[in-house]
């Protein structure tokens, strides 16, 4: 496994060890033991998250101002650009943005810390996007930013408009937004 930083301090993109032979191939996608080592975190996680979504849908940027959750994310089919903002108000970082291609062929993970809000959209026909959290799922206290505040200015590598939940269409700007405590 080998983890590397990104310009986001806390953020970090995790590559696993891939095994292939003429079956396919094997790798660990998650080993506390190696993830600790490699890291330097200690993390539980209590939660698996698994969606699928067709190309240009965008989801984000949630985040939850209670039980923050960190997430340790991948895709297993298709590529999406997955996108972490950093929204702790005491941070130096505070409103900036990393982005990450994502694919079932780079079997690359991220780490986005709770604090930060996160999003992807997908760039592949469609895509299988897991995920595992340090935190239950918690609606009450989940919160959603724009997708497209002009003062986050994030480059979705997109070339048409997103398809968009409900949720995700009336997301705040950053400076309006309900932050943690
Ligand atoms: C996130 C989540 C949703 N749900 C339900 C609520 C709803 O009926 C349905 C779809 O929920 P959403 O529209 O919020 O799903 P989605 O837009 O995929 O939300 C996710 O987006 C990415 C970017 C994240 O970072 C995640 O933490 C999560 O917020 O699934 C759960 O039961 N548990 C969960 O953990």
């Amino acid at each position: 496994m080998n983890v590397s930083a990104t310009e986001l301090p806390g953020v970090l993109v995790i590559e696993p060890k891939v095994f292939g032979d003429e079956r396919g191939f094997f790798y660990e996608s998650f080993n506390a033991r190696e993830f600790e080592k490699a890291s330097g975190l200690h993390l539980q996680f209590v939660q698996d998250n698994h969606s699928r979504s067709q190309k240009g849908v965008l989801r984000g940027l949630h985040y939850q101002v209670e039980h923050a959750q960190g997430k340790l994310v991948r895709v297993t089919a298709g590529e999406v650009l997955d996108v972490a903002v950093d929204i702790r108000r005491s941070s130096p970082h505070f409103g900036k943005w990393a982005s990450v291609r994502l694919s079932a062929e780079n079997n690359r993970q991220l780490w986005i810390p709770p604090g930060f809000a996160h999003g992807f959209v997908v760039l592949s026909d469609y895509a299988e996007f897991l995920y595992k959290t340090t935190d239950y799922y918690t609606p009450s206290a989940e919160r959603c930013i724009s997708w497209d505040d002009p003062d986050l200015n994030i480059d979705w590598q997109l070339n048409g408009p997103p398809t968009l939940s409900a949720k995700d269409q009336n997301g705040k700007r950053l400076k309006d937004a309900d932050l943690f405590p």
